[in-house]
């Protein structure tokens, strides 16, 4: 099974510091401090993910069987079925997983929707963290994949907790306001250019639309720093415009205060003022 490609914007710049190092191996002319220098940040940015890892409370051992499938399995084969990108690395993993299990006990959130499932890594990771009588609605639109996550569900206790919403999600949300549901935490985690669109339907528009999100709630947005995108494009893609943007929106936006964490990809919380 290949190794996932750095998709963080510290795996990223880890990976080029470890380039430059060997490509200046050979070459002479470069000062002892000057390596010395590099060796150092090399060893600072590469090194930050594996320690807070290190030092971060384990992932459950269903977790741990559900990554392993996840690396295992042909997303190449799955993409071309799929007609859409589905790739391991979107799998958020062990020390995103925490955060999200912290957030849920820290909170107390009974009552958890995801926006974005794939595999179910952190719905399960969710739906582990709200205990007994704690649910977890996930939508995922492809549905081979969200068979995938069922069957890793079926081998979990907390997997009982999770009910699968197949479909387009910005469907299912009008779905779950019809029905009046509410929610404690929402985790968004699906298709970048609907990032907007499903940050309105969980907060909701005026007293006509009053949204999906519990009072006290908390929304939660992965992939916010989308691997340097929106400061540091090289070749800006349509994702890397899409969360910019959504950057842009939601500091401007009165409704709510927020706060980017630089975790993995980056994570924003949100919460209503
Ligand atoms: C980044 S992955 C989610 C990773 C997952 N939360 C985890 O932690 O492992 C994004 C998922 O969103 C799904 N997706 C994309 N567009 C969607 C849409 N319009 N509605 C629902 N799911 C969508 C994709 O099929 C993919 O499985």
């Amino acid at each position: 099974m290949p190794d996932p490609r750095p998709v963080t914007p510290l795996g990223i710049a880890a990976d080029l510091l470890e380039q430059v190092e060997k490509r200046l191996a050979g070459v002479d002319g470069v000062g002892d401090d000057v390596r010395a220098d590099l060796a150092r940040a090399t060893s600072l940015v590469a090194g930050l993910d594996p320690y807070v890892a290190a030092v971060t409370s384990p992932a459950s051992p269903a977790l741990e069987a559900l990554e392993t499938r996840t690396r295992q399995a042909d997303w190449g084969t799955r993409t071309e079925q799929a007609g859409l990108v589905l790739e391991q690395e979107m799998l958020s993993g062990h020390v995103e997983g925490r955060f999200l299990a912290f957030l849920v006990h820290a909170t107390r959130a009974r009552r958890v929707l995801e926006v974005g499932m794939f595999t179910g890594y952190s719905a399960l990771t969710m739906a582990e963290a709200v205990g007994a009588g704690g649910s977890v609605v996930a939508c995922e639109l492809d549905p081979a994949t969200a068979a995938f996550a069922q069957d890793c569900f079926a081998s979990s206790e907390a997997g009982e907790r999770i009910t699968v919403e197949v479909g387009p999600a910005a469907d299912t949300l009008v779905r779950l306001a019809d029905d009046g549901a509410l929610f404690d935490l929402v985790f968004v985690d699906a298709d970048k250019p609907g990032y907007a669109g499903y940050l309105d339907a969980v907060l909701g528009t005026g007293p006509d639309d009053p949204g999906l999100l519990a009072d006290g709630g908390v929304v939660c947005v992965d992939n916010t720093l989308l691997q340097g995108e929106p400061w540091a494009a090289t070749a800006g893609s349509a994702n890397g415009r899409a969360v910019a943007a959504f950057n842009e929106r939601v500091a401007a936006d009165p409704r709510v205060e927020q706060v980017l964490v630089p975790l993995r990809d980056g994570v924003t919380l949100l919460r209503r003022v």
